[in-house]
């Protein structure tokens, strides 16, 4: 692991063994563009090449069998854990950045921590104050907003170890190449320009409030999870710019799965139940193709026929009077009934390389802000995750004083206070200061 350009890196921990396994700690912005970009990439030819013998995983949620599942299999002589934090002060990434140095500590002794762990952030004073020594983190600029971080250290850092930077550096050109389009191509040619206008006229004249992500393809199975973040932090918002209410709604429920999996889940409500536009991403050359003798069709191709048939069935619809030709028992005429005029648009990709991933990273973050620029509103902050995150400080604090010195749960609203009642309760065994106790899966 000592080919990140611009740093000294080791490549063994403090046993002396080879550091081949990464654990990137991080949620949110931190976590799920890093995320989409890995799983896109873990089935690539040439990607796989290059991360021959190392595995890299990711710690978000603060759950702790998030915990154990991260760790389950891994050995810390040969693990290296990357804490991923704008801040360094997010609740769930600091207490698993906790964890797993306790993980590496108890393994191998507390000396060992400055072996085994680096961070990447714009804090580099708490980065210190963690035990993580300055000279190990990859700082970057505080104006770089999480959820659009992952061409900064955020993302390279971990998919380098993984990849190596050769590819890492395709994914940032691939990105790049579609800043200059978006900077220089006119309007009525502009992608993201395109894109961001049939998502203004899709949810705020036609009023149609939700987007359906639908990459015909498995690597981008994490890209509808990542496009979620980016999209409904960055444009879910009442208010605009200048703090006004909006006239109008804004923003966009996106929600999204591979085809042709959504197929066979909620596509039903998207042709026959309420109106939801959908982009279709499809891949003309898999990365993985699989042909077998005798079949009408490759394996690809199967796929694809549906990439190409959902589109068409939205638009086209079923008219009654069809139905009635097909002979159809009148009953299910109303039932068999597409209305058809159903908005959707198709993006097709040459091929799916860390090149065209960081083309689709950047045509969807650029789609966002036009989106915010027209909306009025501000696209880079984030005030609505807020609220929930002090009343969970709060109930944090009482549930330590009741659990510690059996203090009564108060300030609370009757249905809070009563599930917190059962939650105690039912939880009185666990003992109030525990000694420390790691995942024993
Ligand atoms: O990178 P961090 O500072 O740990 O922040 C992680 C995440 O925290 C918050 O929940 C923000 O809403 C996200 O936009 C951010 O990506």
């Amino acid at each position: 692991m000592d080919y990140l350009v611009g740093k000294c890196f080791w490549q063994v921990g403090a046993t002396g063994k080879v550091l081949k396994d990464v654990v990137a700690v991080g949620i949110g912005g931190s976590f799920l563009g890093p995320l989409f970009v890995h799983t896109a990439l873990q089935t690539d030819l040439e990607a796989i090449e290059c991360a021959r013998g190392r595995q890299l995983r990711f710690l978000a949620n603060v759950d702790p069998i998030d915990v154990a599942k991260s760790i389950t299999g891994l050995n810390p002589e040969t693990t290296l854990v990357v804490v991923v934090s704008k801040t360094f002060t997010t609740a769930e990434t600091m207490l698993n950045a906790r964890t797993l140095r306790e993980w590496i500590s108890t393994a191998l002794g507390p000396s060992a921590v400055a072996k085994h762990m680096v961070a990447v952030s714009t804090n580099l004073t708490l980065v210190e104050k963690f035990g993580i020594d300055p000279n190990n983190a990859f700082a970057f600029w505080d104006w770089v907003g999480g959820r659009y971080s992952v061409c900064s250290a955020v993302g390279v850092l971990p998919l380098s170890l993984q990849y190596g930077f050769s590819v890492v550096e395709k994914f940032l050109k691939g990105a790049w190449s579609i800043d200059q389009h978006f900077i220089s191509a006119p309007y009525e040619k502009n992608i993201p320009v395109l894109l961001g206008l049939l998502s203004i006229w899709n949810v705020s004249f036609l009023g149609h409030p939700a987007r359906a992500i639908l990459p015909y393809s498995q690597a981008l199975e994490k890209f509808a999870p990542h496009i979620q973040q980016v999209s409904m932090e960055s444009n879910g918002k009442g208010v605009s710019i200048d703090g006004v209410p909006l006239p109008f709604e804004a923003g966009e429920i996106d929600f999204g799965e591979p085809g042709t999996n959504g197929q066979h889940s909620f596509y039903q409500l998207i042709h026959q139940g309420r109106v939801i536009p959908c982009d279709f991403i499809g891949v003309v050359k898999s990365q993985q193709p699989v042909y077998l003798k005798g079949e009408v069709v490759s394996n690809h191709d199967e796929l694809m026929s549906n990439f190409f048939a959902q589109p068409d069935a939205l638009a086209v619809g079923k008219t009654p009077e069809q139905l009635q030709k097909e002979n159809v028992a009148p009953h299910l005429i109303p039932h068999k009934t597409f209305s058809g005029n159903r908005p959707s648009l198709s993006l097709l990709l040459p091929s799916l390389n860390a090149y065209n991933i960081g083309q689709l990273l950047a045509i969807y973050e650029h789609r966002i802000a036009v989106e915010g620029f027209i909306w009025g509103i501000n696209s880079f902050d984030q005030w609505g995750v807020e609220l929930g995150k002090s009343l969970a400080t709060q109930v944090r604090k009482q549930l330590h004083a009741s659990r510690m010195k059996r203090e009564p749960i108060e300030g609370f609203n009757f249905s809070t206070t009563t599930l917190l009642t059962r939650y105690l309760e039912a939880s009185s065994d666990i003992p109030s200061d525990p000694s420390t106790l790691l995942p024993r899966i």
